[in-house]
């Protein structure tokens, strides 16, 4: 598969090339060239058949030229070793898309796991050796699924960025406490300061020669190709009749799980319409209704993970409505506040579904704009118990850790705390060589 930067489309590379690099020049983001489609009829079968079977024929649509197909089946098997997408009806027209039950309780486990087995792919066949610094900027989620999966990964170093005391405690114990090869450093800034540094580290020659640098963020085109695998999923264990008017609502923050969906969208999945719903954190919202792009400064929410005004992967959505002349007005899209999102928490407990800030965002847009003849999910992105400090509190339960959280809660945490100084950062890199 070729993949040109979105900066300078002369810029082309294939897929394992684009893995490896992370990003391109001027921290232009990779997207393929050729987007595969399937045929309705092929479609079919594809529905039929089950995750693992379906998630490597989809793949292989976009990596047959470089990865054998044995291959990508054993990558496939070992990345998505973990109970996948869970449909949980909420009301009669909507259902949640769970995506929490792999090892780090959030969607990010697809991507990051299936991100470190092409990784080792590219380490045993073609690199042979070299030794890797894995950067990548988390406001939450994305660390622990980075950390679990490149844990104790010969070669590999990898240090995650985070926004010092604006994620859950249970969220930073999870990635904060393991040690071995996973170094982390809370920031004295917010999500958009680390993902800063991550980038600005990309555009420092002599450092990513030197270290090796590459990134697990949705950065990475890897993790995107394994988030498309879990929509097609969803639509295959809804009924006939509610996917003929299928609606998805996405909690979003920095795009990746959007630009995912509508990939899989724009390969023949028949899904009608998309929300991209976020927190106050709006930029992508008010850019839709006004045409402005003005990111605001972050503000800490409740939904945490959600707090980024810089979303990385809008080039690509943009690229992607493009390239399919689709019309970005058809991109439904909406804010909400923490005091809605709290009611809201409540509203899905009445229903008999407890929830997070996250997904209670999605659930609230799609209630909001789903009309009479549609079906809706909305994506379950994290596990209620992640966020066991508001959720018990806002609907007066005491949500039981799942052994998952349980083993890492009282460990104590290895973090170190830095300033957003990339000169810093760069030191730091070099020593942890
Ligand atoms: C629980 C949760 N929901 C939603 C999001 C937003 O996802 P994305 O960055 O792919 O838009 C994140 C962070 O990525 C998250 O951790
Ligand atoms: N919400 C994310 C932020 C990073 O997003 P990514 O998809 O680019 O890794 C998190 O939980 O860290």
């Amino acid at each position: 598969m070729k993949l040109y930067n979105l900066k300078n489309h002369n810029e082309q590379v294939n897929f394992l090339q684009a893995v490896n690099m992370g990003l391109g020049h001027k921290q232009g983001l990779f997207f393929p060239k050729h987007l595969p489609t399937i045929h309705p009829y092929e479609l079919e079968k594809l529905l039929n058949m089950d995750f693992f079977t379906r998630s490597i024929k989809i793949l292989s649509m976009f990596l047959k030229d470089e990865i054998k197909s044995t291959d990508l089946k054993q990558y496939v098997q070992n990345a998505f070793s973990f109970p996948g997408p869970r449909i949980v009806p909420v009301l009669k027209n909507i259902s949640c898309c769970e995506l929490f039950h792999g090892p780090t309780l959030a969607f990010k486990d697809f991507g990051a796991r299936f991100m470190a087995q092409i990784l080792s792919h590219i380490n045993n066949s073609i690199m042979k050796n070299n030794k890797t610094t894995i950067l990548t900027a988390t406001s939450g989620d994305t660390g622990a699924a980075v950390a679990h999966a490149f844990y104790k990964i010969k070669n590999v170093n990898v240090i995650i960025l985070y926004p010092h005391g604006k994620i859950s405690k249970l969220q930073e114990n999870l990635f904060c406490t393991l040690g071995h090869n996973i170094t982390t450093i809370s920031i004295n800034g917010s999500f958009d300061k680390c993902q800063q540094l991550v980038k600005q580290a990309f555009n420092d020659q002599e450092l990513r020669v030197k270290i090796g640098l590459n990134s697990a963020n949705s950065i990475n085109i890897s993790r995107l190709l394994a988030q498309i695998c879990y929509y097609f999923e969803a639509y295959a264990l809804i009924s006939q009749e509610n996917r003929k008017q299928l609606v998805i609502s996405i909690p979003c923050g920095n795009f990746g799980n959007l630009t995912a969906g509508l990939l899989a969208k724009s390969m023949g999945l028949p899904i009608k319409s998309f929300i991209a719903a976020t927190n106050v954190n709006d930029t992508v919202p008010r850019f839709l209704s006004t045409g402005k792009w003005e990111p605001h400064h972050c503000i800490s929410t409740i939904s945490n993970a959600m707090d980024i005004s810089r979303p990385n992967n809008w080039p690509r959505v943009q690229e992607l409505f493009h390239r399919k002349q689709w019309k970005i007005k058809k991109l439904n899209f909406g804010s909400v506040s923490d005091s809605i999102t709290k009611k809201t928490l409540s509203e899905l407990k009445n229903h008999g579904y407890i929830s997070e800030p996250h997904a209670a965002i999605a659930y609230r847009l799609l209630k909001h704009k789903l009309q009479h003849d549609e079906f809706g999910l909305f994506l379950g992105t994290a596990h209620p118990a992640k966020f066991k400090h508001i959720v018990d509190k806002i609907l007066n339960e005491n949500i039981q850790l799942p052994e998952e959280l349980k083993k890492y809660s009282h460990l104590p945490l290895l973090s170190y705390y830095m300033k957003p100084n990339f000169n810093k950062l760069k030191k730091f890199l070099l020593l942890k060589q």
